[in-house]
């Protein structure tokens, strides 16, 4: 799969690799190629090591084996060129700032000492808080926005230095349907109109799905990549669900991922025979035996059913 014309268009080339934490292994046997320009998932579920994945990519985590290069350097040497977006950024940022000071950190790096903002600078920053729909909250800050909004700030924060690449970690968690949307729309923008490679961690695929061109998945302790058209198969999202999942297409040719409805409790067949059930009754004397099991078969199985 990571053959040479694989990796020479490839954004992101797992070789082998395995990551451990607290002298665990999370996942290892990864060795696949993501394409540059391509919009992909990390999906798996609680604990399999998602964020783990984006941050061995960052170079932030060692690798317990094999490599991972990214646009064509190893893992955290290309950083400069790569926008990351964190899963607590919304919840955890400095609140008193505004939302340009706090895109403008996506240029400085740091929001101590004394910069010198130039114009090209602030421009930049313009563009971004524009390019993702929040141009007239400039000036408010953080504490005065909403979830929703905050994530676009922080997305605008990372791509203010124009990544190739950016990662975003549960960038829909805890935003409301129409929040949802907003991201989902300037990540499709960001894709189609500047080529921005996108990897998202996502537990839920359903609003993610119109731009997805393929995801990584964590199964049974090893990352697997597939085209979107392999991984919506109900069988593989069972599997790394642990449940039941559908894939539906609706008549207009949208398709979402759904959890198959619970069996209904009176479909489940009995699979008891009716001398088996006249066995969990006590009968007085051998003689009425066979007759009781007869006559009380009914009786017999509604109580068998009551006690399910
Ligand atoms: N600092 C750490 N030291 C040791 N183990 C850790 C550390 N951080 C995470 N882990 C373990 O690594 C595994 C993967 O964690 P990770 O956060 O990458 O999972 P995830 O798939 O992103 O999970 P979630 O969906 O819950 O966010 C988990 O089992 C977790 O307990």
């Amino acid at each position: 799969m990571t053959n040479d014309s694989t990796q020479h268009d490839a954004c992101i080339v797992f070789h082998d690799a395995a990551v451990s934490r607290g002298g665990r292994t999370i996942w290892q046997h990864g060795s696949f190629a993501i394409p540059n320009g391509s919009v992909t998932a990390i999906v798996g579920t609680n604990g399999t090591g998602k964020t783990t994945m984006m941050k061995a990519e960052l170079g932030l985590l060692p690798l317990a084996a094999g490599s991972i290069t990214i646009l064509g350097r190893p893992a955290g040497s290309a950083n400069r060129q790569i926008g990351y977006v964190p899963q607590s950024y919304t919840s955890d940022i400095d609140s008193n700032l505004t939302a340009e000071q706090s895109v403008l950190l996506g240029l400085t790096g740091t929001q101590f000492g004394i910069h010198v903002v130039t114009k090209a600078q602030k421009a930049k920053v313009r563009q971004a808080l524009a390019f993702t729909g929040i141009e007239d909250k400039a000036h408010l800050r953080l504490s005065e926005l909403s979830g929703g909004l905050r994530q676009r700030v922080a997305i605008a924060q990372a791509l203010v230095s124009d990544p190739k690449l950016l990662m975003l970690d549960e960038p829909l968690a805890n935003l409301d349907l129409a929040s949802q949307r907003a991201v989902v729309h300037v990540l499709a923008r960001l894709n189609k109109e500047l080529g921005m490679t996108i990897q998202v961690v996502a537990h839920d695929l359903n609003m993610l799905l119109p731009i997805l061109t393929g995801a990584v998945y964590l199964l049974d302790g090893h990352p697997h990549y597939a085209a979107m058209n392999q991984v919506l198969d109900s069988s593989l999202l069972t599997h790394l669900y642990g449940t039941t999942v559908q894939v539906v297409t609706t008549p207009q040719g949208d398709m979402f991922v759904t959890p198959s409805p619970d069996e209904p409790e009176d479909v489940v067949p009995d699979t008891h025979a009716t001398a088996e059930i006249a066995q969990f009754h006590h009968h007085h004397g051998a003689g009425d035996a066979g007759h009781d099991a007869g006559a009380r078969t009914p009786a017999v199985r509604n109580d068998a059913g009551g006690a399910r």
